[in-house]
């Protein structure tokens, strides 16, 4: 379980996040939802530990507080242009002290990218950079693992790979934090929806709440209503 407690973050003179409280539950898959500059990533970025509040506390459970038990997949690529796939792999293998193991064949499979191995990352499309991306960033295993906008310019079937992947992993209690504005994506990876605006936290709900339920969420702007609206049904 990870918990924020009335948590806020201050850049300069601006508040990027305003003491926002809310729990993440082990196995959950949850979306951050909300638009552009609502400041999703900035609260990822503060659970998965890589910037630090300005108040307010977050705190991890006995499972999450191990040495690899987060996983950060940010929105910008943080690949090597010129190593390979298998290279890549194996670079960041060695920086954890970890072996070739069940898991990352499977990972390997299941994203199948024996399909370009020996290919060199600047030779790659950008939905296979991604699939690389996605490896790299679970190496280590992770019990919880928060992905901003893993899916931008992955195609079908690239798309359908990472979501089996990460479905799989999480049907064996891997807990799913992520930001996309990709509705399918939505529909297909999440159960729990925390609605965002301005840096504030303004609903928690489930996805069907949100789309099938119609259910009512005073103070959203007519934005983020916009947003939500296209997809009920
Ligand atoms: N390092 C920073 N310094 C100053 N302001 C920042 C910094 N990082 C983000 N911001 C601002 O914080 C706000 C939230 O940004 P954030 O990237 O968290 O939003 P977001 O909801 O993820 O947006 P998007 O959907 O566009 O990715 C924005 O107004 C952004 O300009």
């Amino acid at each position: 379980m990870l918990q924020l407690n009335s948590v806020s973050y201050q850049k300069g003179k601006s508040d990027l996040i305003q003491s926002v409280s809310a729990t993440v539950q082990p196995g959950d898959r949850l979306t951050i939802f909300g638009p552009n500059g609502a400041g999703k990533s900035t609260l990822m970025r503060l659970m998965a530990g890589i910037i630090q509040p300005s108040s307010g506390t977050i705190t991890y459970d006995d499972s999450l507080s191990g040495k690899n038990a987060i996983g950060y997949i940010p929105q910008q690529l943080a690949l090597f242009e010129n190593l390979t796939v298998k290279e890549h792999l194996r670079f960041y293998q060695k920086m954890i002290g970890s072996k070739t193991n069940p898991f990352m064949n499977e990972m390997i499979e299941t994203l199948q990218l024996k399909d370009f191995w020996n290919k060199r990352i600047d030779e790659l499309s950008g939905g296979m950079k991604r699939k690389v991306n996605l490896t790299v960033g679970m190496i280590q295993q992770p019990k919880i693992v928060f992905l901003d906008e893993p899916f931008v310019g992955v195609d079908l079937a690239a798309k359908h790979d990472m979501l089996n992947w990460l479905n799989r992993l999480n049907s064996r209690g891997v807990t799913i934090v992520f930001v996309t504005h990709d509705w399918q994506v939505i529909h297909e990876l999440a159960d729990k929806m925390w609605l965002m605006e301005n840096g504030d936290l303004l609903h928690e709900a489930t996805v069907d709440e949100v789309v099938h339920d119609h259910i009512e969420l005073p103070d959203t702007s007519s934005a983020l209503q916009k947003m939500i609206s296209f997809h009920r049904y």
